[in-house]
């Protein structure tokens, strides 16, 4: 659960006397969520949820419901905010900002199956879609900077193996272009415990308080991720293609995003296995309060990354002595298009050196390198003038 500040019935049916709710009959602590304080709510007029904001501030908060009202008057399935008898949709509760909001119906997805991943790929493209008219910005609060910081964070509490995939993962990251993909009003974190369905009917979408301004296929990644998995953390592809295709059918992708995929997966996994290794090391107090787990964002950070490197292009040259290596990846690299994966396999030693040294040269990137008992691994992204 998260409860970080608690509230008695006394202090509730005060602040329920600014709304027009009847009175209060039950109040109770919920168990999900680990950002904010919050509570279901019965009165003798309905149900309703209350948050207690911890972290924004008012302003910030603003953006949130108002971004709430606007993808409600878009037909999304969001809490509508309840006004107050100030007209306000933001009041004060145990000195932290609150709102009570409509409960809304449904549960929350477990194992999900090809019609809901399906149904969470349409919502997702309509959500985008209503909100180019938003005329709101905010900047993200997990951005790059924001990841490569946090990496820097949390590297010292790490494992030797965790530190290396880390630190190869900033390398790789810090080679995405992420400026050249579209961007727009993105909800950030909507994962299934953010999701209601009401039998078939994806009946609510909740928490958006990561909402920001960012790439709009980033959001998409953060969805397949957690949505299309098998338990193992590997993508289940008859459900990614479900999510994808229904997206696609309301917003097509660019072709620079169809090519930055796998990439905004491995961002996306990055994102949440830092953020969970943070709350892990820096846990903040609270009555109850919820974990996940980091562990099974660094297994489907590592999947991304293995299923990036299964469909590079590979180059075998084995058996071939520098500069034979060099210049076996120097053809094949001639005619691909910038954005390419190409690992190279080699057992010459030189090689190790001799190909990323020509690769930075050339304006490519070097993604990893791995020695692996006599076998020398150069994973490389061409660059824009191959
Ligand atoms: N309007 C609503 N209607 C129904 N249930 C709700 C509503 N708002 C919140 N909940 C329930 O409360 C849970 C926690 O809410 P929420 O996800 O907003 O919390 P949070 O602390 O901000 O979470 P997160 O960790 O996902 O950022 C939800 O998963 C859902 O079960
Ligand atoms: N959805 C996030 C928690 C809120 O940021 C996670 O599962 O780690």
């Amino acid at each position: 659960m998260s409860v970080y500040t608690p509230v008695s019935t006394t202090e509730l049916a005060q602040f329920l006397g600014d709304y027009p709710v009847g009175e209060c009959t039950a109040l109770v602590g919920i168990q999900a969520g680990i950002e904010n304080s919050n509570f279901f709510v019965s009165t003798t007029k309905g149900e309703y949820v209350l948050t207690l904001f911890e972290q924004h501030q008012p302003e910030t908060l603003h953006y949130f419901l108002t971004l709430l009202q606007h993808w409600a008057a878009h037909d999304i399935p969001v809490p509508t905010p309840l006004v107050n008898q100030h007209g306000e949709i933001l009041g004060t509760l145990n000195t932290k900002p609150a709102a009570l909001v409509m409960r809304l119906p449904g549960l929350h997805p477990q194992q999900t199956n090809t019609g809901q991943c399906a149904a969470i790929g349409t919502m997702l493209a309509r959500m985008h879609l209503a909100t180019r008219d938003f005329n709101m910005q905010r900047a993200s609060d997990r951005d790059h900077a924001w990841r490569m910081q946090m990496a820097q964070t949390v590297l010292p509490h790490l494992n030797a193996e965790d530190a290396e995939l880390l630190q190869a993962e900033v390398k790789f990251q810090q080679s995405i272009d992420f400026n050249t993909l579209p961007h727009g009003t993105i909800h950030a974190d909507l994962f299934r415990d953010n999701v209601l369905f009401d039998g078939e009917t994806l009946s609510g979408v909740l928490d958006v308080y990561f909402a920001c301004n960012d790439c709009l296929l980033y959001d998409l990644a953060v969805v397949v991720n957690d949505w299309c998995c098998h338990p193992d953390g590997s993508l289940d592809e008859t459900r990614v293609q479900a999510c994808i295709k229904h997206y696609q059918a309301l917003r097509p992708w660019k072709p620079q995003e169809q090519q930055a995929w796998p990439a905004l997966l491995r961002t996306a996994a990055l994102r949440f296995w830092l953020s969970r290794l943070y709350e892990k090391y820096s846990p903040r107090p609270g009555e109850l309060t919820l974990q996940k787990n980091p562990l099974e964002f660094r297994q489907k950070l590592q999947h991304r990354i293995n299923a990036m490197i299964a469909t590079s292009i590979q180059i075998n040259a084995r058996r071939l002595l520098c500069p034979l290596p060099v210049i076996r990846v120097q053809q094949t690299i001639e005619n691909l298009t910038p954005g390419t994966v190409v690992t190279a396999v080699c057992t010459d030693p030189g090689a190790l050196h001799d190909i990323p040294a020509w690769a930075r040269i050339h304006g490519h990137h070097v993604l990893e390198t791995r020695t692996e008992g006599r076998e020398y691994t150069i994973v490389l992204k061409t660059g824009a003038s191959p």
